[in-house]
């Protein structure tokens, strides 16, 4: 028989079976610890690729003598490598079946000094397992992450991410309706305030320092005012955003580099990964930001896709500037990437030390 014949292999492959990849909802439990075989060493090309290609400019990251005004011997990796770098290796196990990456909070950094050539080792925990009141197909999974330095344990990031999973076998529910009555059905981007109306003033800081920032909130204290600005930049999402920086970090997610598939999924195409669109959002920032490091991040959200041929832009509010340290103060940031059609497609809060 003539495998190669297209008529008779088409046959073929009706007939045998697909050695799947990935895990679905029901193989998680709660407290189940698992160690990521990938696993990777942080490499300069990638480290470049991934900053250069997010507008990621800080000349910190880029050359030695900006890297030792701000503290350290040689130019470290970018802290948005450096958490995808982390988030990659756990998608084999994690989220390969599909799904989406819903959210994440508590991203903490707890070494900033890492250079090109560190041996990364990921492991995760399960936080939390939950049915989706809406899409009896799928579950919803919350996961702790931790990436360590292989060498010396030390932990380098960690987070807790929360995903769509798909089910073998869909449950029974209520279709949302309960989602829907508790919340009023509000689908605004950013939650808390969204029946409040908008502020009636806008304030833009007039520099990028944190006196900058502080001076700003202090205008805007005691009037019906935010601090609150766009970022002039756009980034238009390519292949090397779209499918080459999620790869480069060992992320399989198939809704990233798989056409065939996603061609019949709700997007009808790849999406970009979530990281990635994060990233071009905190980039437009931070251009307008003297950053001394950065801290944390909390609620973040993706809100709807983001596929080739979008424009991913940023927008900030300011919400808190604390004077912690001689050279640089404390900021509290919201930031809101939004696509060509003004619609909010990331939120997330940043905590970052800003130049004095
Ligand atoms: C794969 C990958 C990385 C990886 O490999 O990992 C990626 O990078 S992929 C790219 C980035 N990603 C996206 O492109 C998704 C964009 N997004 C959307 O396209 C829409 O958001 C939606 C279609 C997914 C849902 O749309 P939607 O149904 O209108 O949304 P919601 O009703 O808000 O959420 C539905 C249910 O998820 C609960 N829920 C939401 N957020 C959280 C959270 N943070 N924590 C805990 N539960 C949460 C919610 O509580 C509701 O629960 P119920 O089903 O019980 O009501």
């Amino acid at each position: 028989m003539d495998y190669t014949d297209t008529e008779t292999f088409t046959t073929i492959l009706d007939r045998t079976e697909t050695r799947e990849k990935g895990n679905c909802f029901e193989d998680f439990t709660e407290g189940q610890t698992i160690a990521h075989a990938p696993g990777l060493t942080l490499s300069n090309y990638a480290n470049e690729l991934w900053a250069s290609q997010t507008l990621n400019h800080d000349p910190m990251y880029w050359r030695t003598d900006a890297a030792r005004e701000a503290g350290f011997e040689e130019p470290p990796v970018h802290p948005d490598y450096l958490l995808a770098a982390v988030m990659g290796p756990t998608v084999e196990d994690l989220s390969e079946k599909g799904g989406y990456f819903l959210g994440r909070t508590n991203v903490r950094y707890h070494d900033q000094t890492v250079t090109p050539g560190t041996e990364v080792r990921v492991s995760s925990t399960v936080e939390s397992t939950a049915t989706s009141s809406s899409r009896p197909e799928y579950g919803i999974v919350t996961w702790e992450t931790e990436g360590v330095d292989a060498e010396t344990g030390d932990p380098l990031v960690s987070y807790e991410r929360t995903n769509m999973i798909p089910r073998r076998e869909p449950v029974a529910t209520d279709g949302g309706e309960s989602a829907t009555a508790a919340d009023g059905g509000d689908t605004d981007a950013t939650d808390g305030d969204a029946d409040d109306a908008p502020p009636e003033e806008f304030v833009t800081p007039d520099g990028d320092r944190f006196g900058d920032f502080a001076a700003a909130l202090d205008e805007a204290e005691d009037r019906d005012a935010a601090v609150a600005y766009r970022h002039e930049r756009g980034r238009t999402m390519d292949d090397v955003l779209v499918a080459t920086l999620p790869l480069m970090t060992l992320n399989t997610a198939k809704q990233h580099h798989n056409v065939d598939v996603m061609a019949d999924s709700p997007s009808g195409d790849i999406v970009a990964y979530g990281d990635v669109t994060r990233s071009v959002a905190l980039g437009h920032a931070r251009s307008d930001e003297a950053t001394y490091r950065e801290l944390g991040c909390d609620d973040e959200r993706f809100h709807t896709f983001v596929t080739p041929g979008d424009t991913v832009y940023g927008f900030t509010r300011v919400l808190d500037a604390e004077a912690t340290h001689d050279h640089a103060g404390t900021v509290t940031f919201e930031h809101i990437a939004f696509n060509q059609h003004d619609a909010p497609v990331y939120s997330g809060t940043r905590r970052a030390l800003i130049q004095q």
